[in-house]
């Protein structure tokens, strides 16, 4: 079909599952730990431990600048089951699955002018990627591990191409140590102090602050779009995109409702329902949503989490799990593991449709981290007058 994708919840009919093939470690480097600060800190009394685990093996250290942490290759084992459990259950709702390429064995590194760093695969399918309505738009990492990540999407983007999809791809960052925007890593962060950032090293090619930006930074509202904004490097993205987008979707900026991302803290589950982190979020978002419902789930307890060991690294918060997949209005994919979530959203009318996904907290990514939605039903609807 053409792709048309304009908002979170309308009837879903073909969708990017992520691949997790051939993820075998990360690489601890100024990039990775800036975006992974405030969830590979600890050591902080706010925190409780559970929360959030201390790297104390594997990592960066003084004497070693780039760490490579392995990841247990049970893990991996578990989480390729649970994907074909997250296409299965998807194909048995009637949507179409894509696949992008795997991360094949041999393919170590990607090199730009001024670093190069280890790939790992397209998982989080949600993150490089902003579907508006007939468009893609491919969006400047803020990860150097995963510059190139959108080309293991080609095949599918092509495809959509062909059948007359825009397709756009934004300037890509030198991404020096120079581009980043430190600022919000080291004055505030939603849960406390976090994993120091490295010093900023200069090299020849510095250009000063660059566009970095996720599409998972942007909550799709047919014609409107809410984006998420705490960087220096999300300002310049987010300007780019209302010159780009400007006369087709209104955009309304919010500031630091997260880091990065948007979707483990809002979602919207229909036309006039969000599901939120906290009841708080409300006042951060554009006047015109603060009319909506807002479920907010349960607190996430521990037992919802396998337990790891202190050499694994864990990439989210245990929010994770609010991270939902909208197949229509009425069905949502949610995390088997999470029982009370399940019960709340039937009480609000939804049928929920429990799927397992165990090791979200390994891989940084929630049912809707994991997938592209790229074909749904609904329009270039005006949700919010
Ligand atoms: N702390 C961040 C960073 C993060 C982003 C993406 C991930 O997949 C994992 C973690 C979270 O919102 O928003
Ligand atoms: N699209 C995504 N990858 N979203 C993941 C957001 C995870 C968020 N940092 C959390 O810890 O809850």
């Amino acid at each position: 079909m053409m792709l048309n994708s304009f908002d979170e919840w309308s009837p879903l009919k073909e969708v990017v599952v992520g691949s997790a093939t051939n993820y075998t470690s990360h690489q601890r480097e100024l990039s990775f730990d800036l975006f992974f600060h405030d969830n590979i800190a600890g050591d902080n009394a706010s925190r409780s431990e559970w929360y959030y685990p201390r790297l104390t093996a594997g990592g960066r250290s003084e004497s070693s600048p780039s760490g490579t942490v392995p990841i247990k290759q049970r893990y991996v084992d578990e989480l390729n089951e649970d994907l074909s459990g997250i296409v299965d259950a998807l194909t048995a709702l009637g949507v179409t699955v894509h696949r992008p390429m795997d991360l094949d064995a041999e393919t170590a590194e990607v090199r730009a002018l001024a670093w190069s760093a280890s790939v790992v695969p397209p998982l989080n399918v949600r993150d490089n990627t902003l579907i508006v309505g007939d468009e893609i738009i491919e969006t400047p990492p803020m990860i150097r591990s995963r510059y190139f990540e959108t080309q293991f999407l080609t095949p599918v983007f092509q495809r959509y191409f062909e059948r007359g999809a825009r397709w756009t791809v934004m300037p890509r960052p030198l991404m020096t140590d120079a581009s980043f925007d430190l600022s919000y890593a080291r004055v505030s962060s939603v849960g406390g102090p976090t994993e120091p950032i490295a010093d900023p090293q200069p090299t020849s090619y510095d250009v000063g602050t660059e566009m970095m930006f996720d599409g998972a930074q942007v909550l799709r509202l047919g014609r409107d779009l809410v984006v998420n904004v705490s960087t220096a490097n999300h300002m310049l993205a987010c300007d780019w995109l209302e010159r780009h987008l400007a006369g087709r979707f209104r955009i309304h900026r919010v500031h630091r409702i997260s880091d990065s991302h948007i979707d483990s803290m809002v979602l919207a589950l229909r036309p006039g329902t969000l599901l939120v982190r906290t009841p708080e979020l409300r006042d951060k978002l554009p006047k015109k949503l603060r009319s909506w419902d807002l479920i907010v789930p349960p607190a996430p307890e521990r037992n919802h989490f396998p337990s790891y060991d202190d050499d694994d690294l864990i990439l989210t918060s245990p929010f994770i799990d609010l991270n939902v997949l909208s197949v229509s209005p009425e069905t949502v994919l949610v995390n088997e593991a999470c029982p009370e979530l399940m019960r709340m959203l039937e009480k609000h009318g939804f049928t929920v449709v429990p799927v397992r996904h165990r090791h979200r907290r390994l891989f940084g990514g929630g049912f809707h981290c994991f997938t592209l939605d790229t074909v749904r039903e609904g329009g270039l609807e005006d949700y919010l007058d």
